[in-house]
């Protein structure tokens, strides 16, 4: 299989080629301590040789209640929200056709997949309750905490929905529990409702929680081949296991994301010319910003969408503050053939596309815009990924974690905890009461 490369071209003007090297000794001291445990944070790296160790056990478990949900459901909802959701979010969009809940041709066999839980709006859960009534339900609500304030308000909403309409046994079997092996309300409560569940392992958080039963539940019920995306994830361990900097380029990436932050370079844009990663940016955000955001210190992770973004956000790219770089995530081969017809009276004056793949007229814009970019001082990085499928989710998934966990050691913070999320969690209790 080919590999994920990176291509740094477009940071010429900023680094020089010898910067990259000066960093040598931090990253074979971050691999190091990522690798045994020793750096901050160590209790949560399960993440790390987790592809290596993989549970194919679980895995078969996991296939096996995702076949059965399958065979009754109509419609899964997933119930969570950060880490508990945006991995199968970003897994589902990416692989799973563009019109997937819209067309029974698309989806096959399988359900229309749908979220809740990830934020507080009565109206959506509302007009999902209508949504509900098309077809026949089952649930995965996931949370590593259990308390965790926006899914349990919408599994309580939804669970009574459940019973009511199947009555508490049959309701039971349809919902699937994703939470924390012995402790907090959710992991009390499937037991004592008797819902099957899932582990969210101790060592690994939420947001490096995508291969466990969290992401791969979801990600299976929506038809997606999750062993394929295990074999991806276990090359990307294979392949970026090497602590030199010159042979990794996961490792180069987070180093080169490093000098640019110092030299005043603060805001990573990742963008991609492909909607089908829109939510792979959204994960790619939670990952980094939760994990790098503290101390006063990290890169703010932001993403945007091209083409689309061009149009809107374009403009302070190219002629904004000076403190944006961007990492294009590029896809090689999109897999779709259309072409563009040549037309005789040319009223639109684009014959000089004729025989062209939209593909082709998209690597143009890809390349456009980055020597753009590149000429108003806004530097830039180039994944590529040989196409999007199962596979690659899994590489890009190890690759972007490793790079985020190996990158949050070089700033000097533990990249393994959020202690700035519960600021607001205070505030929000106390104005609604909550007793302590
Ligand atoms: O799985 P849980 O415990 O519900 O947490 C969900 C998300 O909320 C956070 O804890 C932030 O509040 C994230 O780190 C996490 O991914």
């Amino acid at each position: 299989m080919e590999k994920i490369s990176l291509d740094a071209g477009y940071l010429k003007n900023m680094i020089g080629e010898e910067e990259l090297f000066d960093w040598e000794d931090p990253v074979e001291k971050a691999h190091y301590d990522l690798h045994n445990e020793m750096g901050k944070g160590n209790d949560f790296v399960g993440w790390v040789n987790q592809p290596r160790d993989f549970d194919m056990e679980e895995l078969e478990k996991v296939q096996e209640t995702a076949k059965r949900l399958r065979e009754n459901t109509d419609i899964f909802l997933v119930v969570g929200i950060g880490g508990s959701y945006l991995g199968a979010k970003a897994g589902i969009e990416m692989l799973t056709p563009f019109f997937y809940n819209d067309s029974e041709k698309l989806r096959g066999e399988g359900p229309r997949v749908y979220f809740a839980g990830h934020h507080l709006s009565g109206r959506y859960l509302e007009e999902l309750l209508q949504v509900l009534e098309e077809g026949e339900v089952s649930i995965n609500i996931i949370s590593k905490s259990g308390t965790t304030t926006e899914p349990a308000v919408a599994f309580r909403i939804l669970k009574n929905y459940m019973e009511n309409r199947y009555g508490k046994k049959e309701a039971a079997k349809r919902i699937v529990a994703t939470t924390d092996r012995e402790k907090g309300a959710l992991k009390e409560l499937a037991d004592k409702e008797c819902y099957e569940t899932f582990i969210v392992p101790d060592d690994i958080g939420g947001r490096y929680s995508v291969l466990s039963p969290v992401g791969m539940l979801p990600m299976a019920v929506a038809g997606i081949n999750v062993e394929d995306i295990v074999k991806g994830a276990k090359d990307a361990y294979a392949q970026l296991l090497e602590p030199e900097i010159k042979k990794n380029p996961c490792y180069q990436y987070s180093v080169y994301r490093n000098i640019l932050y110092g030299k005043g370079k603060k805001i990573e844009i990742l963008a991609n010319f492909d909607p089908r990663l829109t939510y792979f940016g959204e994960w790619f955000k939670q990952l980094f910003g939760e994990s790098e955001g503290k101390e006063g210190k990290g890169i703010f992770p932001a993403t945007l969408n091209f083409t689309t973004d061009l149009h809107s956000m374009g403009q302070y790219i190219q002629e904004g503050e000076r403190t944006l770089f961007v990492t294009v995530l590029r896809v090689e081969d999109e897999e779709a053939e259309t072409t563009i017809a040549k037309d005789h009276k040319n009223l639109d004056g684009l014959n000089y596309l004729t025989g062209k793949t939209l593909g082709e007229i998209n690597e143009k814009a890809l390349q456009g815009t980055l020597a753009a970019h590149y000429e108003g001082e806004v530097p830039g990085m180039i994944l590529t990924l040989p196409k999007l499928d199962a596979y690659y989710f899994g590489y890009m998934v190890y690759f972007f974690m490793k790079a985020c966990g190996l990158s949050g050691y070089l700033l000097g913070v533990n990249p393994f905890d959020q202690p700035g999320v519960e600021a607001y969690k205070k505030n929000m209790f106390r104005l609604l009461g909550k007793p302590q």
